[in-house]
C-alpha cells in the first residue's frame, strides 16, 4: 500500500525533527556547561555502629499513660500557656505546666542523672552528662508558650479542651509545639526507667516565650551555657514537618528538615492627616492614602528567588522521588528552575519557599463614624528569603510604598539565619536523618529552610550546626492548623514522636558516623 504524502504528514515530519533538534540542542549544552541529567545528592552511608541498647516500643500502658499526659484534665494542652506579647504571658498558666511536668515525669525531675534549672523564671534547662566526658554534647529545644486561640474562629472543638475527634486530639499547641516538650520528656522518662545512661552529653531547652521572641528563655539560656564554656555538636528545635501529598508528583512523604530559616522584617506605616467633618471629606483620608500603600505592598510581591537559597538542595534531594515528568524538572533545576518556580508560588506554603513575604497583620485607624480620621497605621511583617538581607528588603519597601505622606518606621527584624551543613560529613544532620529512617523507614529526608522563627535562632554562637524538624505529619490543609483554627496531632503521630526523640537520644551516643557506602 502506498503512503500518501499529505500536508499533515509533511508538518509531522518537520515537527519530530525539530524536537530531535531541541533535544540535542539540550543535551549538548548540558555537556558543555558540564551537568548531568541527574544530581547525586543522596550518598548513602555505610555500616552504622549500633547505639541502640534499648528497642524504641511502647507498650499499652505506655501509650495510655503518653496520651493522658497530653490531653488529660489540666494536662499539657488543657493548660492556656498563652504568650499575648513580650509584656503580656499567661504567667498563671506557665507557672501551673512547670508543675504538671515535675509530676508527670518523675524519674526525670528526681534522678540524680539529670540536673534541673529555670531560667527566666519559666523556661527550663535540662542537663544530662554522659559517661564519656570527651564527646561534644547536643541539645534539643521546644518551647512551652503557645499563640492566642478563639473558639469562635470555627475551631471543632474547643482549642484548650484537647478532645479527641476521629483519632486526632485537638488543641493550641498540638503542633506547635507541646508535642516536642511532651515528646522529648516523654522519651527521657522512659529511657530512664529502663536504666538508659547516655555516652554523650545533652541539654534539653524548653522556652516559655518563643511566641515572642524568646528574650527571657531562650536568649537566658543561652547565656548561661556561654558563661560555662558549652559548645554543642548539633541543636534541634522544632520546625519542618514530614510532608504528604502536598508537593504534585512527590511518591511518597518527604521529611523536610531546616537547615536555616527565614529572617524577619517588620515596619509600621502611618499616615497622618488633619481630622474633620465627614460631610466635607477631602479627596483623600488616612485610611486610603494607608490602604493604597499597603495594597502596593501586597501586590507587588517581593522577587522570586526560587533557586538562589538552600530550597533549591530541597529539590535536589527529592528529585529521585518524583515520578516522570516532574523528574526530570527536578533533576534539571539549571534548566527548568523558572518552570518550578512558578509552580511553587501558586500556594501559601510553598510561595514561602520561594520568596520573601509580606503580610500585612494589624490595622488600626478611626474614632467616630462622622469624623475624618487624623491617623492611621498598619504594620506589616515580611518573612526574609536567605539570599536576601535586611537592608535589601527594607530598600525595597521604601521604593514600593514611595508616598511621602506614608510614614515607614522599620520595628524589628534580622537576616535569614546561617545556613546548616548536611553533607555526609556532618553529625547532626545525619544523626537526624538515620532516627527519621529508624522510626519512618518508608520516609525520603531532605534539607529545607524553616519558614517561621524558632528559639534555635539564639543559639548561633553554640554551634555551626542548627536544625529544625518534628516528625509532624503534614498533609493538605495542615498550614492553616499553625496559628490557626482547629490545630491538631493524631494519637499514632504523638506517639512516633515520642518514639523519635527515644531513638535519637540513643542515636546520638553515635561515636563517629560512617563513611560512604562503597
Ligand atoms: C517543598 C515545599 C513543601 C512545602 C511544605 C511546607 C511545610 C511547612 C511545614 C511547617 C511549617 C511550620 C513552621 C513551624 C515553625 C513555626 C514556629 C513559629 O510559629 N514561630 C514564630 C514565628 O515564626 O512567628
Ligand atoms: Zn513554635
Ligand atoms: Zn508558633
Amino acid at each position: 500500500m502506498k503512503t500518501k504524502i499529505t500536508k499533515k504528514t509533511i508538518l509531522k515530519f518537520f515537527g519530530i525533527l525539530l524536537l530531535i533538534l531541541v533535544l540535542s540542542v539540550l543535551i549538548l549544552f548540558a555537556v558543555v556547561i558540564g551537568r548531568t541529567f541527574t544530581f547525586k545528592v543522596n550518598t548513602e552511608l555505610g555500616q552504622w555502629e549500633n547505639a541502640t541498647t534499648i528497642y524504641p516500643s511502647l507498650s499499652p500502658e505506655q501509650k495510655k499513660q503518653l496520651l493522658e499526659n497530653l490531653k488529660g484534665k489540666k494536662m499539657a494542652v488543657q493548660i492556656p500557656t498563652v504568650s499575648f506579647s513580650e509584656s503580656k504571658q499567661n504567667t498563671t498558666a506557665l507557672q501551673e505546666f512547670d508543675l504538671l511536668l515535675r509530676r508527670v515525669f518523675p524519674k526525670v525531675f528526681s534522678s540524680s542523672l539529670v540536673q534541673h534549672e529555670m531560667v527566666g523564671n519559666y523556661s527550663h534547662l535540662l542537663t544530662v552528662p554522659g559517661s564519656e566526658a570527651d564527646l561534644e554534647p547536643y541539645m534539643l529545644l521546644a518551647h512551652i508558650d503557645v499563640v492566642p486561640a478563639d473558639e469562635a474562629d470555627g475551631w471543632d472543638a474547643p482549642p484548650f479542651s484537647a478532645q479527641e475527634l476521629n483519632g486526632f486530639i485537638y488543641g493550641r499547641g498540638t503542633i506547635d509545639n507541646k508535642q516536642s516538650v511532651m515528646g522529648i520528656l516523654q522519651a527521657l522518662e522512659y529511657l530512664l526507667e529502663r536504666g538508659y545512661t547516655p555516652r554523650r552529653s545533652f541539654y534539653i531547652g524548653l522556652g516559655h516565650d518563643e511566641e515572642v521572641s524568646g528574650s527571657q528563655g531562650a536568649v537566658n539560656i543561652v547565656k548561661l551555657l556561654k558563661s560555662r564554656g558549652v559548645k554543642l555538636l548539633y541543636v534541634l528545635d522544632e520546625g519542618l514537618t514530614i510532608m504528604d501529598g502536598v508537593v504534585d508528583g512527590l511518591i511518597g512523604p518527604g521529611a523536610l528538615i531546616g537547615v536555616s530559616e527565614k529572617g524577619q522584617a517588620t515596619v509600621k506605616l502611618s499616615v497622618s492627616t488633619p481630622p474633620g467633618h465627614s460631610s466635607m471629606p477631602p479627596r483623600e483620608s488616612s485610611i486610603g492614602i494607608l490602604a493604597s500603600a499597603v495594597a502596593r505592598l501586597e501586590k507587588n510581591r517581593m522577587p522570586n528567588l526560587f533557586g538562589h537559597g538552600p530550597e533549591r538542595a530541597t529539590f535536589e534531594h527529592l528529585a529521585h522521588k518524583f515520578g516522570w515528568p516532574y523528574r526530570m524538572v527536578m533533576s534539571n533545576l539549571w534548566l527548568f528552575s523558572s518552570l518550578l518556580s512558578g509552580v511553587l508560588e501558586g500556594q501559601p506554603d510553598t510561595n514561602a519557599f520561594v520568596r520573601t513575604t509580606t503580610a500585612v497583620t494589624m490595622f488600626n485607624s478611626g474614632v467616630k463614624i462622622n469624623v475624618m480620621p487624623a491617623y492611621a497605621e498598619a504594620f506589616v511583617n515580611f518573612r526574609i528569603h536567605s539570599s536576601q538581607t535586611l537592608q535589601e528588603v527594607l530598600k525595597l519597601i521604601e521604593s514600593t510604598v514611595s508616598d511621602e505622606r506614608v510614614k515607614v518606621e522599620f520595628v524589628s527584624g534580622f537576616d535569614p539565619l546561617p545556613i546548616s551543613s548536611y553533607d555526609e560529613d556532618t553529625f547532626g544532620y545525619q544523626i537526624i536523618k538515620k532516627t527519621v529512617h529508624d522510626i519512618f523507614p518508608e520516609v525520603t529526608v531532605s534539607p529545607g529552610v524553616c519558614v517561621g522563627n524558632t528559639d534555635s535562632r539564639h543559639y548561633t554562637e553554640l554551634s555551626p550546626d542548627i536544625y529544625r524538624f518534628v516528625p509532624s505529619w503534614y498533609k493538605p490543609g495542615d498550614s492553616a492548623r499553625f496559628h490557626g483554627v482547629n490545630e491538631r496531632i493524631s494519637i499514632q503521630n504523638y506517639e512516633e514522636i515520642v518514639l523519635f526523640y527515644f531513638q535519637l537520644m540513643q542515636n546520638s551516643d553515635i561515636i563517629n558516623l560512617p563513611g560512604p557506602r562503597i
